[in-house]
């Protein structure tokens, strides 16, 4: 069952269309990813369905509620963690909480919250004195004080070390198990593969594919890649002649080799015939960096 309903979603900065008619359902209990390139309209998105901005054309319903006609009823189901929120440093872990407890009438439990984001122990440490990963943790733990239906979570691990971004993953796949759905707004590729159920690739305001990780990876996985280092010089055409391989690039000692089916055997053998070495030969597994440098011209980074 749908819980969120955006169709034919638009929003104008002055003449500039940052969200050009975008469509997508999102199910009960499901993590549903929106990834694109800085600028695409992502959090313009997002913020028309969270009812933090007016829209512009289209419709947008959760939980059948309309965010701009519906604000106050949406606001009790809608957990929201926005992009780079900041607190004031003297709040401290506990009164954050209440506080924003206080906005919800089914308020969460703040204790065990508290214990399931480990940040038991904090409950007086002022907001300035907690690491990058704590203030990301209170941030994500604010959007759930009130014990939403829907959270909608805006470039989560930003700014966190590994262990950090790791230990965030884990919680929120705890969050979704208790039957929470979540809107994912991110920019990381292995994030998004990890998260997601489905993910909606938007670029320049419309969504140029929406699939499962699996299902955007295997768009372009009829290439491999073939990347080595020879032992011994060779001309480019000595490997493009071959009728499997497509593409041919040279970064310092390596050689990538593109193409189709049978790749590295028709590689291997041609080196082999003429006695060069492949040291330190990886096929390459196409990727969802991969699929979304296909889908959206642009790097995943910029
Ligand atoms: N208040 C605003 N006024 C004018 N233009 C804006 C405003 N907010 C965003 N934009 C522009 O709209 C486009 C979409 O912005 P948005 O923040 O939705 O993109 P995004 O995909 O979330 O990007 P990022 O990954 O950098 O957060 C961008 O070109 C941005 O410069």
């Amino acid at each position: 069952m749908a819980i969120i309903e955006v169709q034919d979603l638009v929003k104008d900065y002055g003449s500039f269309r940052a969200v050009d008619g975008i469509s997508f359902e999102v199910g009960e209990g499901e993590i549903f990813g929106i990834l694109g390139p800085n600028g695409a309209g992502k959090t313009t998105t997002v913020e028309c369905v969270e009812g933090l901005r007016s829209r512009d054309g289209g419709s947008v319903k959760v939980m059948g509620l309309d965010p701009e006609r519906d604000g106050a009823e949406l606001k009790q189901v809608l957990g929201i963690q926005l992009q780079e929120s900041r607190l004031p440093d003297r709040i401290r872990v506990g009164e954050a909480l209440d506080l924003y407890g206080s906005f919800y009438r089914q308020r969460a439990d703040t204790d065990r919250l508290i214990e399931k984001l480990g940040l038991g122990g904090k409950r007086k440490t002022p907001y300035g004195k907690l690491s990058g990963g704590q203030q990301q943790r209170l941030s994500i733990a604010l959007a759930l004080v009130g014990n939403p239906r829907v959270a909608v979570l805006d470039e989560l691990t930003t700014g966190l070390d590994p262990q950090a971004r790791r230990d965030t993953w884990d919680l929120i796949e705890q969050v979704r198990n208790s039957g929470v759905t979540i809107i994912l707004v991110t920019h990381f590729m292995d994030e998004a593969e990890r998260l997601c159920d489905r993910i909606a690739v938007v670029d320049s305001g419309k969504i140029v594919a929406l699939d499962t990780p699996a299902g955007l990876t295997a768009r372009v996985s009829e290439e491999q890649r073939v990347r080595f280092r020879p032992s011994a010089e060779f001309p480019d055409s000595l490997l493009l002649d071959l009728p499997e391989v497509a593409r041919l690039e040279r970064s310092g000692p390596h050689v990538v080799v593109t193409g189709g089916e049978h790749l590295l055997q028709a590689v291997a053998s041609v080196l082999a015939r003429n006695q060069i070495v492949a040291a330190d030969l990886r096929v390459e597994q196409v990727s969802l960096d991969d699929a979304f440098v296909a889908l959206t011209g642009k790097s995943p980074e910029n």
